[in-house]
């Protein structure tokens, strides 16, 4: 089927899950060069430590994307789904959770945890891409946030690669400061089946299931500029004002 027939059929569930993955293979970052550059081991470490300090931004960002999703939701049963994901992210009490475990790979690598919680040395393509993503579940269709989240039928396996990819290239990094990565994968699995069976079961007409595949491209779009402005600005040596620079101390611990 070409891509106009696609746009007019119904596809079956069985069709939106093929085209939902399709569009992973062809756009998810993984493919982008600079996670190839990361999990090959050729990243400097203020390359690893600009990585870790703008993906941060799209970390705390997660429960607030997922807060507002919440909020639309129309059952108990959804909403009971839907704020395991904010836990996961936030914990259950303080030093427990996502943030926190992002903020111990961040230390780990020398950076001053004030200075990378106040997001002030992120590049301002990282700010917007994340914003635009938490402006997105906020004023698209529920079904559309639910189908923004599908990359993450993808992570796992990119997670796994960075994972014995880093232990294996970096001294500066270390099993522990590397926990977030452990503890993602299995709730990435959980997340994802969720929204994949919630998409397949909602999205029924060709209108609705155009319209996630458009929400998912769009995230993956999301995805990919961030690595994008990260090599512009530390491979290429192109930085924007007011990002960190690896060539004074502010922003280390
Ligand atoms: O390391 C990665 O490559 C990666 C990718 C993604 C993703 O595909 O959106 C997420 C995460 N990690 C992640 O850790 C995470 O918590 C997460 C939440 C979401 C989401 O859209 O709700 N994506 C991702």
């Amino acid at each position: 089927m070409n891509q106009s027939q696609a746009s007019e059929a119904v596809l079956s569930p069985h069709e939106l899950e093929a085209a939902l993955r399709d569009i992973g293979a062809r756009r998810y970052h993984n493919l982008h060069p600079f996670h190839r550059r990361l999990h090959g081991g050729e990243c400097t470490r203020d390359e690893v430590r600009a990585w870790a300090l703008n993906r941060y931004c799209y970390q705390a960002a997660i429960p607030i994307k997922d807060a507002t999703v919440l909020t639309r939701m129309p059952t108990a049963d959804l909403r009971r789904e839907w704020r395991r994901r904010i836990v996961d992210h936030d914990g259950s009490a303080p030093g427990d959770g996502g943030i926190a475990r992002w903020l111990r790979l961040t230390e780990g690598l020398g950076l001053d945890r004030d200075y990378v919680e106040s997001m002030r040395g992120a590049l301002p393509a990282t700010r917007f891409a994340v914003d635009a993503y938490v402006r997105f579940c906020a004023e698209k269709t529920l079904l559309e946030a639910i189908a923004s989240s599908l990359t993450e039928l993808f992570s796992p396996q990119i997670i796994g690669e960075r994972l014995s990819g880093m232990l294996a290239h970096y001294d500066f990094v270390s099993a522990d400061t590397m926990a977030y990565f452990t503890a993602r994968p299995p709730q990435a699995a959980q997340d994802s089946a969720f929204a994949l069976a919630y998409v397949l079961e909602h999205a029924r007409t060709a209108e609705r299931q155009q319209a996630c595949l458009a929400a998912l491209t769009f995230k993956t779009d999301v995805l990919w500029v961030q690595l994008d402005a990260l090599w512009h600005a530390y491979v290429e040596g192109h930085l924007p004002p007011g990002a960190w620079r690896p060539d004074e101390r502010e922003g280390l611990r």
